[in-house]
């Protein structure tokens, strides 16, 4: 009786399981998904009711929102992603934790994410990227954005890892030729893969061949208790590689691949990027790697990103679920129900963002201008992003090596992108480069 419809939300659950679910993907697909929004919107208000991928959701967006979900306590409003999501990625994966375990496991994966580790990190990416670029850049005069590939293994692991994100927001069905059943067929080829590393590492480790932090699966399984034990079950470090994977891979090449096009769209913020670069780049000796300080002087560079990823971001909107009925904007949002926030609908607010479609880097000059839960690409409260300096560090110096050895133009015929959920740029965004002749590489 309390949940009398007349509580909840306007909008139609539709048809159960899949709801809305098609409608929002195809918008999703197709690039409209801001236009989806403001299309219920009109017709609804700011808050509405619809089932997506497989449960009954409310959907809200604007700044309170954002506020609303992002400092929502976790024993009321919870992390939970779509059925699909959790299926795939596992249940123990930090979105799906909470309180206690939240903690346990966000601390060990900080542990390895934060900014004094981070800066041992910096040549190692320095060393990385050039390594790439060897590879799959020089000698070429074409490349696609969408590939980042070293050894078989890694090949594999990310072959099967952009299979899973397929499914990622699906109407979790699994039969056979399901966007679900091919998802979670690749998750089972990624969980073994991921499971002979775990027992390299564990072994490397126990015979003091690599130091703890050497890389992220080591420094989850040195983490001990009191008695020495691995305190990061191997269900939870398989699931929450699969998630660094999918949070911290996909986001930062979609990151660098829309800074690629933009720079290559204006020239004037490309000519103002690569001054940066080359000013840096002058005061380093042939072959020395960039270190801490160096990334400091990329200022410009940063905002670049800050403003590519308030255009395009890739996570455009987060999952959570209620644990209890809560009360929000005048309205029930009943126990167990999924919320959808588009968070990153705020980025488009010409209240918030004057002139929203144009691309100002210098927005971000003065970071306080900007009204707090508006710009939201990382997240915000206790499960902001805690990749935030890897990937700013994961960026900055490989633009700094594109931009100090390479000219590139966009050759695609189509140069618009759409979203399985994060964005992909049609035709993988293929690019023309020419090596510049004075790299020191
Ligand atoms: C441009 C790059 C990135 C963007 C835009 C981004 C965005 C986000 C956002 C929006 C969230 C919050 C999701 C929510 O509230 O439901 C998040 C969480 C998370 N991100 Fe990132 N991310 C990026 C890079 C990374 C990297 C490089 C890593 C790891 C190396 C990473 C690991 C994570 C993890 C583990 C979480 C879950 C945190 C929790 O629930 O406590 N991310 N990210």
């Amino acid at each position: 009786k309390r949940r009398s419809s007349k509580n909840l939300p306007p909008g139609a659950l539709g048809i159960p399981i899949i709801g809305q679910s098609r409608s929002f993907s195809r918008a999703m697909r197709e690039n409209r998904a801001e236009e989806w929004i403001q299309e219920r919107t009109k017709r609804y208000g700011p808050m509405s009711k619809l089932t997506l991928f497989g449960t009954p959701t409310v959907l809200i967006h604007g700044q309170a929102a954002n506020k609303f979900l992002f400092t929502s306590d976790s024993n009321t409003i919870t992390n939970k992603q779509p059925k699909s999501t959790q299926r795939i990625i596992g249940k123990r994966n930090l979105l799906e934790l909470r309180g206690d375990d939240h903690k346990r496991v966000r601390d060990s994966l900080v542990s390895f994410l934060k900014p004094d580790v981070l800066k041992e990190y910096v040549g190692k990416m320095d060393a990385e990227v050039n390594r790439h670029l060897e590879m799959h850049w020089h000698g070429k005069q074409m490349v696609k954005m969408f590939t980042v590939k070293r050894g078989a293994r890694r090949e594999a692991l990310v072959d099967h890892l952009e299979k899973m994100m397929e499914g990622m927001w699906s109407v979790p069905i699994n039969l056979p030729f399901t966007p679900f059943n091919s998802s979670l067929k690749a998750r089972k080829r990624a969980k073994t893969i991921i499971k002979d590393l775990i027992k390299e590492k564990r072994g490397a480790l126990a015979e003091h061949r690599s130091s703890p932090h050497a890389d992220l699966i080591t420094s989850l399984l040195s983490i001990r208790g009191d008695k020495n034990e691995e305190i990061v079950s191997e269900k939870e470090i398989i699931a929450n590689i699969l998630l660094t994977m999918r949070a911290g891979y996909d986001t930062t090449s979609i990151l660098l691949t829309f800074i690629i096009r933009q720079l290559a769209k204006d020239p004037d913020i490309y000519a103002a990027v690569l001054h940066e670069h080359e000013e840096i780049a002058k005061s380093k000796a042939p072959g020395e790697l960039l270190s801490r300080d160096d990334l400091s002087k990329m200022r410009y560079t940063w905002w670049v990103a800050m403003e590519t990823l308030r255009l395009f971001p890739p996570v455009f909107g987060t999952f959570r679920t209620t644990l209890r009925d809560v009360e929000y904007g005048g309205y029930l949002i009943p126990k167990g129900w999924q919320i959808f926030c588009a968070a990153c609908s705020t980025h488009q607010n010409e209240n918030i963002f004057p002139e929203p479609h144009k691309f100002e880097p210098t927005r971000f000059e003065n970071q306080s201008s900007v009204p707090p839960y508006c710009f939201v690409a990382f997240g915000g409260g206790l499960r902001i992003c805690p990749g935030y300096e890897f990937s700013k560090i994961e960026v900055l110096v490989a633009i700094h090596h594109l931009i100090t050895q390479f000219k590139w133009k966009l050759c695609g015929k189509d140069d618009t992108f759409s979203r399985h959920p994060m964005p992909s740029p049609a035709e993988g965004l293929p690019i023309h480069i020419e090596p510049k002749g004075n790299n020191s590489h």
